[in-house]
């Protein structure tokens, strides 16, 4: 079997209300996924041993153990669930993989990095180890690794509700988006456990987000607690309405063209990283790896 290359796109949630918080701990939300055409560049390949090899440039996620890499997580878990089939072309041991990550997401950026890596994973090496899933049993894989995973399972930009794995693919006029990085990192499990935290945000119907007024429930308390989010967003909000993606850290705006952004690109201040992506309704990993059976 050849390597496969896919990408792992970013996601950005155009709104995001927190309703309230489950007996469990987890909160629901209800959110708009944006998926974008930029993101993290995974390759796979087979190995002739069951092991996992993760390899990534030098100082990328050097503080994270591979252990703990949702790579490496995903693979396990796809293991664990494929052991008792067997390998497609007999024998033991064609179920390890060598993959290699180009990193070009900020971790913590709430970009859904780490959950798009995971999904691209999931998806990637059920074609490379002929598992023949479905979409469903790999996105109820991908839930069991974070809440953010089954979007880009599936694949489409969606309406969410629940913890954020209850999906309604939705058709999004696909604009132009300037992301900056304002150079912070934000803690998803810390913020969503602050206690000044909004929690209690009335539910709204799909309609409603076009039509009214919506908001990042995280955004107002984080720009208090990391000020390179409150200046990231002032400056950015002289171009066009502002706002933060997911707990954070980056901020966005859309724009009508490519050209647009990226002349805002020009201006950003040098403290700061941005990019340029076009907003997509389906995710580049799906368009690549098709075959798969309906889920
Ligand atoms: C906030 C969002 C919005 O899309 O994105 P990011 O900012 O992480 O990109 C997500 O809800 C993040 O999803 P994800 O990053 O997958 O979260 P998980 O790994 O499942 O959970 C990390 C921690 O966040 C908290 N958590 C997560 C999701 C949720 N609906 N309620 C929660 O309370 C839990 O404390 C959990 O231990
Ligand atoms: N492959 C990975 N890429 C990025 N972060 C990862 C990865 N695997 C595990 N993580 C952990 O997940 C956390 C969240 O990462 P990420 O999904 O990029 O950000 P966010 O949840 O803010 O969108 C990181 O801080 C890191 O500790």
């Amino acid at each position: 079997m050849l390597p496969i290359t896919v990408s792992a796109p970013a996601k950005l949630n155009l709104f995001l209300h927190i309703t309230g918080q489950r007996p469990d701990g987890y909160h629901n939300l209800q959110t708009l996924f944006q998926l974008l055409d930029f993101g993290d560049e995974l390759t796979f390949s087979v190995r002739d041993d069951d092991q996992i090899k993760l390899h990534c440039e030098d100082g990328v996620l050097e503080d994270l153990a591979p252990e703990d890499n949702l790579i490496v997580r995903a693979a396990q878990l796809l293991q664990d669930n494929a052991k008792d089939s067997p390998p497609a072309h007999g024998g033991e041991g064609c179920r390890g993989a060598d993959i290699h990550l180009l990193k070009r997401l900020p971790a913590g950026g709430g970009l859904g990095g780490g959950s798009s890596d995971a999904a691209s994973t999931l998806l990637a090496l059920n074609q490379l180890w002929e598992l023949n899933l479905s979409i469903d049993v790999l996105a109820d894989l991908g839930r069991q690794l974070g809440a953010d995973v089954p979007v880009f399972v599936r694949g489409h930009s969606a309406w969410a509700e629940g913890i954020g794995e209850e999906l309604e693919p939705v058709e999004l006029t696909e604009r132009w988006f300037l992301v900056i990085h304002p150079g912070c990192h934000v803690s998803t499990k810390g913020i969503f456990s602050h206690p000044q935290l909004t929690r209690d945000t009335p539910a709204i119907t799909m309609a409603a987000f076009f039509t009214g007024p919506t908001r990042n429930d995280f955004e107002n308390l984080v720009r208090c607690l990391a000020e390179p989010v409150d200046k990231a967003l002032i400056w950015l909000e002289k171009f066009g309405e502002a706002r933060m993606t997911g707990s954070g850290a980056c901020v966005f705006a859309s724009f009508d063209s490519e050209a647009q952004a990226k002349a805002v690109l020009q201006e950003v201040p040098g403290q700061w990283q941005g990019f340029v992506a076009r907003g997509v309704n389906r995710s580049p990993v799906r368009e690549q790896l098709d075959g798969l059976p309906p889920g």
